[in-house]
Order: structure tokens, then sequence, then C-alpha cells
């Protein structure tokens, strides 16, 4: 489950106490600020890190360097340990050098006490093979890549497969944020995220709500098929490779889809296109992320669209292209087990494929009375996609 620490130290004085409570309202993981005594004001639903001075300069470290009374004798793992329960749960220090990620966890070794995430700023291969170290060694890393590139955070991923602390990345903005949770498919366990105002912290949770739904499939039976002539047919095609029992729900009327299955599967007249969908006519409804449909008309690049796996696991997926182009239809008729109507539109031609129970892959001019496709019925009328409870009649 990815999370956030919302890191203080750059919210501007009047938005402070806004940032904290919508940090504390949105269930943050995690709040990092240089201030004990503001940490000791939240609940223990949040997990208070307490970081001395800048983490990129470690004041503690820094000869001459002005100590807080927090932060003073935070610099040896003993003292740290008996300040354990002053304020903060978890401590955050910089490490330069193997020496100095051995001492942090020499110091989480040692019985009891506040637990020591780590800092680090990867600017080389030195430090980037120093924070996969600490990645494996730490229960938190907090990690600043210097440059834009992803490339040594898929590094560290990659190292840390198999390690048990969490790994945080330093983000500047939200487009950052979800950056970093794709990076290698699984992303960051988490970012350190500095936000400069409490809507900023309102937006980043809604970023870290940003799942896709289990679905609850139907199975429906096929009532007829008929040749309809000419149109114009929507071929689908994502920046996304298909799973052989995966595809993309659609159907003319709001109430009901049915799963059209991608070019995954061998044809013998054409190579396959594991990324397409030839899904339906340009009139028919999709579903798309946060129940939201779309008509096929206006789905084109970058337009986000589910993709529904035969058990009705879904993920999004991104729309490269599509393809319009006029061909013969076909009309397929199911209904559901309580008799709902379900229409779907298709390119009238047997290379033209939709998903039947246990991802069954059939072709759709093969299709008779009786047969069972996969399907999914909604409740929700729609207004420009949105889900809308008024009465609205679709036939
Ligand atoms: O309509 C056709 O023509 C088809 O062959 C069906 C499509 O699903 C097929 O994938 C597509 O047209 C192939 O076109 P291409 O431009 O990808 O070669």
């Amino acid at each position: 489950m990815r999370f956030a620490w919302i890191d203080l130290r750059e919210v501007p004085g009047p938005q402070l106490q806004a940032v904290v409570d919508a940090a504390v309202h949105t269930r943050m993981a995690g709040v990092l600020a240089t201030d004990a005594e503001l940490l000791a004001t939240l609940p223990p639903t949040v997990t208070r890190v307490l970081i001395p001075g800048n983490p990129a300069t470690d004041t503690a470290k820094k000869p001459g360097a002005k100590e807080t009374k927090e932060t003073k004798g935070a610099d040896d793992s003993k003292q740290t340990k008996a300040t354990a329960g002053a304020g903060w749960d978890v401590l955050l220090r910089t490490f330069t050098t193997q020496d100095e990620l051995d001492a942090l966890a020499a110091g989480n070794r040692a019985a009891g006490g506040t637990p020591t995430a780590g800092f680090i700023d990867v600017r080389d291969d030195r430090t980037l093979r120093l924070s996969c170290a600490g990645a494996m060694a730490l229960p938190y890393t907090v990690i600043h890549f210097a440059d834009p590139t992803k490339i040594p955070l898929e590094i560290v991923l990659a190292a840390a497969e198999s390690a048990e602390g969490k790994l945080l990345t330093t983000v500047a903005d939200l487009e950052e944020a979800a950056i970093v949770f794709d990076v290698l498919e699984r992303g960051s366990d988490g970012i350190l995220y500095p936000p400069r105002t409490a809507d900023e912290v309102f937006a980043l949770a809604r970023l870290l709500e940003a799942t896709t739904p289990q679905l609850e499939l139907a199975t429906l039976t096929v009532e007829s098929i008929q040749h309809v002539g000419l149109g114009d047919r929507v071929c689908v095609d994502t920046c996304s490779h298909f799973e052989e029992d995966e595809g993309i729900l659609v159907g003319s009327y709001s109430s009901g889809f049915i799963l059209c299955c991608s070019e995954t599967h061998p044809l013998p007249y054409m190579p396959t296109r594991p990324f397409r969908v030839n899904a339906g006519a340009l009139h028919s409804y999709t579903l798309g992320p946060e129940n939201r449909t779309s008509y096929l008309s206006e789905v084109g690049s970058g337009h986000a669209l589910l993709a529904v796996g035969a058990d009705g696991r879904t993920r999004r997926v991104v729309v490269g292209r599509a393809k319009l182009e006029s061909r013969p239809l076909l009309e397929i008729r199911a209904h559901a087990e309580d008799g709902q109507l379900v229409s779907l539109t298709v390119q009238d031609d047997w290379h033209v494929r939709v998903l039947g129970p246990g991802g069954k892959v059939l072709n759709v001019t093969e299709l008779r009375t009786g047969d069972e496709l996969l399907g999914y019925l909604a409740t929700d009328k729609r207004h420009v996609g949105l889900p809308i409870g008024e009465f609205c009649k679709e036939s």
C-alpha cells in the first residue's frame, strides 16, 4: 500500500496548521518536521518523524552547526534511545558513508527506543550503492535523487526487492509522485512530499487512493446476433500488453457491458495486436477508472480506460491511439439472469472476439442463442460519463 510522509519544513507559516490538519484528516502515514513540540501534538494515527535540521546538511553532524534542544544528543544511537517517546516515533538521520549507515543499523538493533531512519542524497554511483545498502538495512530509507532520471530508483527497487524496510523517495510535486509510484511497476513504497498548502495534501490523498476496483462480472446469455450493415467501429490501441483473459467492457447501454477480448490470441490472417481491443461501434460506452464511462467516439491518445480480466480484476491502461474505420457491423443482444438486456454492436467479422466465463474466447460471428458471455451490469444512468440518479431509458 503506497503511503506518504508530509514534509512540513517548507510550509509557509500561515499555512502550517491547515497543512497539519489536512495531513491528520486524510490519514497520511507520517509527518516530518524539525520541531519536536509540534510533532508531539499529533495523534497516534500519524508516524511522527523528527529530522534534526536539514537532512542534506544534517546540522547535528556539522561542526559548529546550531543544535536544537530536540536534536541535542540525537547524534549517537544510545542517546537517541534515551529520548524515545519524547514526541516523535522515528528519527531521520543522514548517512553519507558505509560507517555512518552501519552505526544507524547498529543503533536500530539495540533493544527498545525510537527507530532511526536513514536519509541519503544519491548523486553518483557510490551514493547509489550506499542507498541500496541502506534500503536493505534500515526500517525506512528516504532517498533524494539529485538527477531527474528514475533509473537510479529502478536500481534501488531491484536491489531492495527482498528488504523488510520501507523505501521513500523525495518528490517535488504530485506529477513526480505519480511517476515515482509507477517506476518498475510497483514503485517506491512511499514518498516524502513537501506541500505548500492544505489543498496539495488533499490532492495527494486522492492520488494515493487511486486504485481500480475488483468488479463483479455477470454471466450473460446470448439472445440473438444480427447483421446490421455498415457503420464505424473503433479499435482501441492501448499502451499496455493485455493478458489473454483481459479486455475492456463495452456496451450500447449505460446499464450493461460485454467484455470485449483483446487481439492477444492468434488469428490465421492477421498478426496479433496484444495492445488492441477491436471494441465496437463508435456510439458505445466503455467503462473507465473512477466509475466514469466514455463513448468510444471520444476515446483517443492519452485517455485512461479499465482493462478487465475474466475474474473481475481491473487495472488502469492508457490509450495510445484509437482507430476508427467503417466496417460491416453485428449487434449482439444478451440478457442477464434477471432479464436485463445488454446490447453490443461490433465489427461483423469472425476475427472479432468477446470473452465468456473462465476467459473462454468466442468469435462474435459464431455466437448462438444460449451461449454465455461475461459482462458487467451497472445501475447508474450517465450524464457526460458521470453516474447520475435520473430517469433515462435506453433501447
Ligand atoms: O477490420 C480489419 O481490417 C481487421 O482486420 C480487424 C482489426 O481488428 C485488425 O487488428 C486491424 O484492422 C489490423 O490493422 P493494422 O492497421 O493494425 O494492420
